[in-house]
């Protein structure tokens, strides 16, 4: 069982309990994580005999040549300080995690408004969308992936070179594994992490989890402010293409089609740009 921890959380009960049915009795069984839970419970579900452990390091650790940071801000100023990075790191790949399926589709959306490639991937796109999104992160044909949990594991993507965590996670293990999918195989990355008002404690968590205490990344306050105006007009077409493609959205489920994704809310936004010439 790759990302073992996971796998064994009750929410996966059904189909672990199917495949345990069918597989042999005598079997041997390899569990894999890089944040393998102890708890007996848990661990009980795969049914282990005479376990044994191996591990790297008994404490949750990140690699040496991934360069940690992080950005204390406003919540309101989230979006305006993402476009200044990824202005600033602009020729990089970046995965930037989101908290909802909601959130993705909207900063992927805002991002597209200020003519940046960005794709989201998320649990409400069905998994030939999430192929098609993660196809074109991989062959570079968009830079930035924006991403719910669902890409925080098992991805092996070696181009990633930046992990930017806009909505922090709620598990700080998840931490971990957001920030492994950069700096692999020996490679280096960055991951940033924004913290915002609310966010102070599990942030802390994270810290005291890695064990280690990380540095501010350093931005121009000033410069940043200059972009808020264009974020603000693309965040505002951002909302207006999220309502029409969730009308249409629903408008698709009665008839039993898949949910829209951003590449073909495109059509919705090229609509709204020719509404803007009246
Ligand atoms: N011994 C090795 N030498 C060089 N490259 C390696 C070696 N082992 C693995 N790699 C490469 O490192 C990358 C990461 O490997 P892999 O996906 O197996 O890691 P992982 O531990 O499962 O990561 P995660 O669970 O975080 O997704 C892959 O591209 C793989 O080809």
């Amino acid at each position: 069982m790759d990302e073992a921890d996971r796998i064994l959380n009750m929410d996966f009960e059904e189909e672990v309990d199917k495949i345990l049915k069918v597989i042999p009795r005598e079997r041997n069984t390899y569990l894999y994580s890089a944040t393998m839970t102890k708890k007996v419970a848990k661990l009980q579900r795969a049914s282990l005999r005479d376990p044994v452990k191996v591990e790297v390091s008994s404490k949750y650790q990140t690699v040496d040549k991934l360069q940690q940071s992080y950005l204390f801000i406003p919540l309101k100023h989230k979006d305006v300080f993402l476009v200044y990075i990824l202005n600033e790191l602009a020729g990089n790949s970046f995965m930037v995690f989101c908290s909802t399926c909601a959130n993705t589709q909207r900063v992927a959306l805002m991002l597209r408004n200020l003519g940046m490639t960005a794709i989201p991937l998320h649990g409400q796109l069905s998994q030939a969308k999430r192929l098609g999104a993660l196809n074109k992160f991989k062959s570079k044909n968009r830079s930035i992936l924006i991403a719910t949990d669902v890409a925080s594991r098992g991805l092996d993507i070696p181009h990633v070179d930046v992990v930017i965590n806009l909505d922090i996670p709620t598990h700080s293990k998840d931490y971990i594994h957001r920030v492994g999918r950069t700096a692999r195989a020996g490679r280096s990355g960055k991951a940033i992490t924004f913290v915002s008002q609310y966010d102070v404690e599990l942030y802390q968590r994270i810290e005291h989890l890695i064990g280690k205490k990380l540095p501010l990344y350093k931005t121009e306050e000033q410069e940043v402010m200059l972009l808020m105006e264009r974020v603000t007009e693309a965040q505002r077409f951002a909302k207006l293409e999220m309502n029409e493609t969730m009308g249409r959205g629903k408008k698709r489920q009665n008839k039993g089609d898949d949910a829209d994704d951003t590449e073909e809310s495109l059509g919705v936004q090229k609509k709204f740009r020719k509404k803007k010439k009246y």
